[in-house]
């Protein structure tokens, strides 16, 4: 079972977020996890067309996804969403932001949509919003996964919280991908 993490980054902040998504993707026999930062410019797109999910990330800019995770969800008009490659994948997504609040509820809700119009089956998160630092939703969002990060490096930022909470994400993805599978095959 694939799945992909497509998402951008441009300090690295993002990306740390990603890894966590994968490495919660890791915890479930089966599934594997690709990483594709949308920075390198060539997308695979039969990667993801083979993928049984696929997980959006972004940095927050100017309240929504980055102009490179954008210019990807064009790019897909073509290639995915006329042949409808994508339809009923299972579909989530993660933002990082400066601000705690940032305006990061209108980044997942650009993904969700994107992934709407592809006839993927979005999935969001299943945690209580936890009061403290420590805890894992701390900024209590349920579209996604939330992070926040700080302006120093990636080795800081995001906190472990928010990396607990995108893992919890990815693992959340593998388990429902894996059961919309089973489902499927009988
Ligand atoms: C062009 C630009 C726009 C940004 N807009 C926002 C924003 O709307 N809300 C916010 O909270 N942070 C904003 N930020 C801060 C970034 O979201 C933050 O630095 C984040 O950690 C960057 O992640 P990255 O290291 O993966 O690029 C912006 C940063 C840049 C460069």
């Amino acid at each position: 079972m694939q799945i992909a993490i497509l998402f951008d980054s441009g300090v690295g902040h993002t990306a740390k977020q990603a890894q966590a998504v994968a490495e919660g993707v890791s915890r479930v026999d089966g599934a594997q996890a690709t990483l594709i930062p949308v920075a390198d410019g060539n997308i695979p797109w039969a990667t993801l067309e083979q993928s049984d999910a696929i997980i959006f990330g972004s940095p927050t800019y100017n309240g929504t996804v980055s102009a490179r995770l954008k210019k990807v969800m064009e790019d897909s008009t073509g290639v995915a969403w006329v042949p409808q490659k994508w339809r009923n994948k299972i579909a989530a997504g993660f933002t990082n932001s400066g601000a705690m609040h940032g305006d990061k509820l209108n980044s997942l809700i650009t993904m969700a949509l994107f992934a709407a119009q592809h006839g993927m089956i979005w999935v969001g998160l299943d945690l209580f919003a936890n009061i403290g630092d420590d805890k894992m939703n701390r900024i209590g969002g349920w579209l996604g996964a939330m992070a926040q990060s700080n302006r120093e490096s990636p080795d800081l930022s995001p906190i472990k919280s928010d990396l607990d909470t995108a893992a919890h994400l990815g693992q959340r993805v593998a388990e429902v991908t894996l059961q919309f599978r089973n489902g499927a095959e009988k």
